[in-house]
């Protein structure tokens, strides 16, 4: 029988699962279509909003109000958006209750850490930065590092392979649909949590496992749910 020693890998979704990051979402999405004319959207809204990157985040706010938006306005609302937000960084935006200690609890079990997000790595970045976790995390992809992102499979085999790390040793932890189908995509267990901007109740997404506090997140599951 052989036994796999590499260290397990905990990878993390960013927006809703690490961080909440809603009101800062909800301010610049709403100062960038009051420029022209929108009107604002609500916390309860982001659910249909968040998932799939900045331009999905105005395509969607337009649909929603049942407006049509061409190419160039959506390319100029997309610079306001990155000014107004980068602009304003950190904010409001802090990591979920418990977040920090449970990573403290996983690194101390020698457990590496990732981001694995659709968020672009130009936001992706600073936020981190200026919430002082960047170097929390040995591996950080985004939205735009590879040609491919969530659910594709490859965005969480390109960001297990950036860490050195093996898919049979790896598990995801996300609020949302993407997350929870890229990691069934990439045959890896799956952590929802519950307090994100999933649209749907995270348990029709049939995770391995549901988490309400980061309090649950012990080395002790990470290794029971990886079959370790
Ligand atoms: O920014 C988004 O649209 C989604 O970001 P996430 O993948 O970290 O949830
Ligand atoms: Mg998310």
């Amino acid at each position: 029988m052989s036994h796999d020693t590499t260290a397990p890998l905990v990878i993390f979704d960013l927006d809703g699962t690490l961080i909440d990051t809603s009101p800062d979402l909800v301010a610049s999405l709403n100062h960038t279509i009051a420029a022209e004319g929108l009107e604002p959207v609500t916390y309860d809204d982001l659910t249909h909003l968040v998932g799939q990157g900045v331009h999905m985040m105005i395509t969607r706010a337009y649909a929603m109000r049942e407006r049509a938006l061409d190419e160039e306005t959506r390319a100029r609302l997309f610079n306001r958006f990155m000014d107004f937000y980068l602009g304003t960084m950190p904010g409001a935006s802090k990591p979920y209750a418990g977040v920090l200690d449970a990573l403290d609890r996983l690194e101390g079990a020698g457990m590496k850490l990732a981001v694995c997000t659709n968020k672009i790595e130009s936001l992706t970045f600073p936020l981190l930065e200026k919430l002082g976790l960047k170097d929390r995390f040995g591996t950080i992809t985004g939205g735009d590092t590879f040609a491919w992102r969530k659910p594709d499979a490859r965005h969480i085999l390109g960001t297990i392979e950036k860490a050195g790390a093996s898919a049979s040793r790896s598990i995801m932890i996300g609020d949302s649909v993407n997350d929870i189908a890229a990691a069934k995509n990439a045959a890896i267990p799956s952590i929802a949590v519950p307090f994100g901007y999933s649209d749907v109740p995270v348990a029709t997404l049939d995770p391995s496992i549901i988490i309400s506090h980061y309090d649950e997140l012990t080395p002790a599951l990470v290794t029971r749910l990886i079959g370790g």
